[in-house]
């Protein structure tokens, strides 16, 4: 089995903080990078990030530099930074690097297959509510996890093993779920449902607990992907959204899903890989998505608002 001994991140950011002490802790710091360009590299090698509390400086590469293949790398950028980061991790990737998206959405893969063929690209979401304020990061130790394998995992194949074993030695949450590709579909499922209608409506988790209405609003919106992964082969049904209902019982009650935040901040949403995705797939596979498409325009049009509000952002918090 081929053993992970250099990794590289790139987008140390909420989710790069998740991931990127215990990939430092289990390969050492000399075969750790995260690769940051320009003033952001500068910034990281002189400010560092704060990682719950803990200050970080995690050794950089410019996307420019030449090096020794990483054996492992993570993307973790946004939606929006996916063709650039593709681009800037060309020179650490050899014959050999496996790569890894924790991006939402179930096209980075795809993506990065498509800019790699030769790599071998895992499949792998996260779940963990994690918040990201100038160089702090910060997340509940313990709540979250990484889901990532082969789309099937009934036999560990060597290179999950090899992921596993850096994870373990990391002491990074992880899960290697046998359908992979249905995990990932569950979790489009809930940020298309539960993180474009908070965006739109601006209410946060606990809105789910208590009124019929968004409940209504955000299970339409996932029945479209329930009928457009069914056309795919993948199993997501009713009771799937009946059993989701109990998540919100314990979701904080003020919590927002990322989106929100990224409205609220004044930031471009990864509404492309969400309502984006889901209109462009039920498209080709002949299914309506009346509700995505209301979606999409909706939060377009809140993004536009903000680029015409430059001092009318709000706090995250
Ligand atoms: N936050 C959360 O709770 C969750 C997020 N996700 C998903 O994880 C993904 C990442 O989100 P999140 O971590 O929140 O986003 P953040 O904005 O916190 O982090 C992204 C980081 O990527 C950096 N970046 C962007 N482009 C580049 C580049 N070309 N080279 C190097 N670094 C770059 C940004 O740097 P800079 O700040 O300098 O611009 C930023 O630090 C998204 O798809 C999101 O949906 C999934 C589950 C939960
Ligand atoms: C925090 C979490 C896991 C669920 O909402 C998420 O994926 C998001 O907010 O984008």
């Amino acid at each position: 089995m081929r053993e992970i001994k250099k990794a590289a991140l790139i987008g140390l950011g909420a989710i790069g903080g998740f991931a990127a002490p215990g990939l430092c802790k289990a390969l050492g710091s000399e075969n750790f990078c995260v690769i940051a360009g320009g003033e952001r590299r500068m910034r990281l090698e002189r400010d560092g990030v704060i990682i719950n509390g803990k200050q970080w400086k995690f050794q950089t590469a410019e996307p420019s530099w030449e090096s020794r293949p990483a054996d492992l790398i993570i993307l973790s950028v946004k939606y929006t930074a996916l063709d650039q980061a593709i681009e800037d991790i060309r020179n650490q990737v050899g014959e050999h690097t496996v790569i890894m998206s924790l991006l939402n959405g179930v096209e980075s893969e795809e993506r990065i297959k498509a800019a790699y063929p030769d790599n071998e690209v895992l499949y792998s979401v996260i779940r963990v509510p994690a918040l990201h304020h100038g160089n702090e990061i910060s997340f509940p130790v313990g709540a979250g996890k990484i889901s990532f394998g082969q789309a099937y995992n009934d036999t560990l194949s060597e290179t999950v093993c090899s992921v596993r074993d850096v994870f373990e030695k990391g002491k990074i949450p992880y899960e290697v779920p046998k359908d992979m590709l249905r995990n990932m579909w569950h979790k489009f499922m809930t940020n298309v449902s539960e993180n474009q209608s908070a965006a739109i409506l601006r209410v946060p988790y606990g809105i789910w607990t208590i009124s019929e209405d968004a409940n209504e609003l955000r299970e339409q919106a996932a029945r479209e992907v329930i009928a457009i992964a069914g056309k795919k082969g993948i199993h997501l049904t009713e009771e799937d959204l009946l059993e989701h209902r109990t998540y919100f019982e314990s979701a904080p009650f003020y919590g927002k899903p990322s989106t929100l935040q990224d409205i609220e901040a004044g930031r471009k949403t990864e509404v492309e890989m969400f309502a984006g995705a889901v209109i462009r797939m039920g498209k080709e596979l002949g299914i309506p998505t009346p509700y995505n498409q209301m979606f999409y325009h909706c939060i377009k049009t809140l993004e536009t608002w903000n680029d015409h509000q430059p001092d009318h952002k709000q706090d995250d918090a």
